[in-house]
């Protein structure tokens, strides 16, 4: 280190514990205000009701207590809320004392004379006075220069203008338990010297926070905040769940005071990639926003009545099936049909002729009896107007229903099982009419009378509570046969369209047979709630303002339609690689970003090409597995080439246990054991389980730990580890898993290592021999 930069370093210290001291001030006095406004909290709640007036005599009594009851009740949720706002900004300043800031900018805006000196972190800090800033936060306005510019001019956007300057300097920290560990400054890109250090570094089971290090072209994502529908397509590890994290804290931060965690929503591929990325908001002092799987979407509407198949269990299905049989075929081309927009067309068109006729309603029995037809109902519907929506009709004959069942409550009281339910009444229910009777002053002294009225309410109540099923079904319109009418659509789509698949009777009795059977195939379960929505109609009540859409390749043009009807307000971020589109790719459908015309309106996309996962001779490899791989590029960090070993089949669990010793006395941490399907991994790890400590990760894990894990291949999405072990290359055989495999060997950050028993993959033949090493033990 040269005299200068010892200097310099020297000096930043200081200021670092200048700063650390300023945060330990901060700490300290918030603490006493925190411990105040605990045992404040502690307090109100201890003496609630000795606070509070009670008096029940008289109407105005009763009317002054409920008011005194609110007062106290608004009283100790303000202190709560404190409590919770003081308790979040002391973690944020315990992070900010470990590690106060990341980067420093010197800016000297046009036509002042003296330089800003900008240092950045995870939240921004005052000074004492609360006149200067000691830390920037890495979302101000002015921050965004750190990541975008290099020294020289430079320029930052604010609510009120551009502000245009000179970047003097750009420095980089890495500053642990309040010292610096690392210093750099920095040139054209955000130094590589740190992104070096942080991608060199372990996995870790969670995901990590890259505000120190975000790339410019991750930025312009990150901070969008135009776009209706932004599309990011990033190859595999270029950042695009990292940024998507990111984007949410900025947007947090933006529009801080009108948008909260509660409005912000991210579908994720699986429950484990959930707890995969649940520390990187709190990490940056946010909230998690709300993140579910499409899959529990669906599972939420349909699981009451149907058995539905998840997107893995198709994935099983297409893995493990026999292509050769024409069930196989059939099954695969209603799935491609199915994702369609031209299906959903087929049904937007069956659902306008539902307004003339076609409709299956069901009928509501009572003690084995019809009370009301289906016919009666499929009458009264069609009599309604025709100009009137399906979902409107719909409530009218709802209230139209629940009047006449009201009608039927009150025939069936004199009916002789309900004098016989009352002998079975227990005493609460005697109370309880007894009670009743008294608030109405309905007894007359006459005891004859008396008992008549107390007859007359326990068959009442005996009724009612009889009839409650009936009156939910009603309410939640399940006097609608929806099975019946989305089966009913296979056949009428035969008279509709000419754009079927030629085998569309054998789709129609495929589908309608697992339908017959209460199981819901996965590619029919979003055009099955689709329909629905069309014929009930659905408010849109969510909080939700902005959706999160990670591994958008995923999902179907006709699920993103059925998306976005059903968040029609909201804003979205799509992230995807058409590259690791593998449920897609096992059958040729289509998915969301296969044409991004289809998404029209207002999208903006944008492409990001560098990836920095792995090691630079893990994507020459890799990048030369897919159509247009020669566009990837990598980050220069070096490693090994991926290395191929032949065995023979019986020997490949002792060159799984060789190798991840190797892997463990070379310090990775997290090994994964990718195989193709969940039969093999159960397998695998059965045989592996007894001389390395493992763990089995299936479709319902949601967490997993630091170590050795065996991990069925289309679980692995998303996720990353420190060296892969592919289980078997030679079983990626057909053109259709390219995207598979390609997906699970980009899952390797330093160390990727394929076993073969019967050959190299032929999907590997593509590749150029000298970017992966192959060894024989044969
Ligand atoms: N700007 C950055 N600074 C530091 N690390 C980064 C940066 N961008 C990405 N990374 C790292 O690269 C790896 C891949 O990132 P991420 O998982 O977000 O990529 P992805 O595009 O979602 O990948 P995939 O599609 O393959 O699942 C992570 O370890 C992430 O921390």
């Amino acid at each position: 280190m040269s005299d200068l930069q010892s200097k310099d370093w020297q000096m930043e210290q200081r200021r670092v514990t200048t700063v650390v001291n300023e945060i330990d001030k901060k700490i300290n006095k918030l603490k006493i205000n925190a411990g105040k406004v605990g045992s404040d909290v502690l307090e109100i709640r201890k003496d609630f009701w000795e606070d509070v007036t009670v008096n029940m005599d008289e109407p105005d009594d009763m009317i002054e207590t409920a008011a005194s009851i609110k007062q106290q009740a608004e009283l100790l949720s303000e202190r709560e809320r404190t409590h919770k706002h003081l308790d979040k900004h002391l973690k944020t300043l315990s992070r900010l004392k470990y590690s106060p800031y990341f980067g420093r900018i010197d800016f000297l805006e046009e036509g002042e004379e003296s330089t800003d000196q900008v240092y950045l972190g995870i939240a921004s800090l005052m000074d004492e006075q609360d006149e200067n800033f000691l830390i920037y936060d890495w979302r101000a306005p002015i921050s965004s220069i750190y990541y975008d510019y290099a020294p020289g001019p430079a320029q930052y956007k604010t609510p009120e203008g551009t502000i245009e300057g000179e970047m003097n300097l750009k420095r980089q920290f890495i500053i642990r338990a309040s010292e610096i560990k690392g210093m750099f400054d920095t040139g054209v890109t955000i130094g590589d010297e740190m992104l070096q250090e942080v991608l060199g570094n372990n996995a870790s089971t969670q995901m990590k926070s890259i505000v120190a290090t975000i790339q410019r072209e991750q930025n312009e994502i990150i901070r969008n905040e135009r776009a209706k529908i932004l599309i990011v397509q990033g190859v595999a590890g270029s950042g695009k769940t990292s940024a998507a994290l990111q984007r949410v804290a900025y947007l947090l931060y933006r529009y801080r005071g009108t948008l909260n965690s509660e409005n912000i929503m991210l579908f994720s591929p699986n429950p484990l990639f959930n707890s995969y990325v649940a520390t990187v908001l709190p990490e940056l002092g946010e909230e998690n926003m709300q993140q579910s799987t499409f899959q529990e979407y669906l599972n939420s509407r349909l699981g009451r009545e149907f058995h539905i198949e998840d997107p893995f269990t198709q994935m099983e299905y297409l893995l493990s099936g026999d292509d050769q049989e024409k069930e196989y075929h059939t099954r695969v081309e209603g799935i491609r049909f199915k994702a369609s927009l031209d299906f959903k067309s087929i049904i937007d068109r069956y659902a306008q002729g539902l307004v003339k006729k076609g409709l299956i309603f069901r009928d509501l029995s009572f003690r084995g009896d019809v009370l009301i037809s289906k016919k009666e109902i499929h009458d009264y519907f069609y009599s309604l107007e025709e100009g009137i929506s399906i979902p409107n009709r719909m409530q009218l004959v709802k209230e139209w229903l629940l009047r006449d069942l009201k009608r039927k409550v009150r025939q069936e009281r004199s009916r002789s099982w309900v004098e016989e339910e009352v002998q079975f009444l227990d005493k609460e229910d005697f109370m309880e009419v007894f009670k009743k009777l008294q608030e109405k002053n309905q007894f007359s002294e006459n005891t004859f009378d008396d008992f008549e009225q107390e007859q007359k309410l326990l068959a009442e109540m005996v009724v009612k509570e009889k009839f409650k099923p009936l009156f939910v079904r009603v309410k939640s319109l399940r006097f609608i046969d929806t099975p019946k009418i989305y089966r009913q659509l296979f056949k009428y789509a035969e008279y509709m369209d000419e754009r079927l698949p030629v085998d569309w009777e054998q789709i129609s009795n495929q589908t309608v047979g697992k339908l017959k059977e209460m199981e819901i195939p996965y590619e029919d379960a979003t055009p099955y709630v689709y329909l629905q929505d069309l014929i009930e109609g659905r408010k849109n009540k969510s909080a939700i303002r902005h959706i999160f859409i990670d591994e958008a390749q995923d999902y179907s043009p006709l699920q993103f339609a059925f998306i976005q009807k059903l968040f029609p307000f909201c804003k979205m971020t799509l992230l995807g690689d058409f590259n690791q589109a593998i449920f897609s790719g096992a059958t040729g459908a289509e998915t969301v970003l296969s044409d991004l015309n289809i998404l029209g309106e207002t999208i903006e996309s944008f492409v990001l090409t560098k990836t920095y996962r792995s090691t630079k001779e893990i994507v020459n490899f890799t990048s030369s597995l897919i159509e247009g791989g020669e566009n990837i590029v990598p980050f220069n960090r070096p490693g090994r080439k991926p290395l191929v070993t032949i065995v023979k089949p019986n020997e490949i669990i002792e060159q799984v246990i060789k190798k991840i010793k190797d892997f463990q006395n070379e310090g990775h941490r997290t090994i994964a054991i990718i195989c193709r399907t969940a039969d093999e991994s159960k397998r695998a790890f059965e045989a592996l389980r007894t001389d390395i400590p493992l763990h089995l990760i299936e479709k319902g894990t949601i967490s997993y730990e630091k170590g050795i894990l065996v991990i069925p291949s289309y679980l692995a999405k998303g996720i990353e580890f420190d060296a892969v072990v592919l289980y078997d290359c030679s079983q990626y055989k057909k053109e259709s898993e390219r995207k598979l495999f390609y997906t699970v060997c980009t899952r390797a950050m330093h160390e990727l290592h394929m076993i073969a028993t019967t050959g190299i993959s032929p999907l590997m033949e593509v590749a150029p021999k000298d970017t992966y090493s192959l060894e024989s033990n044969n």
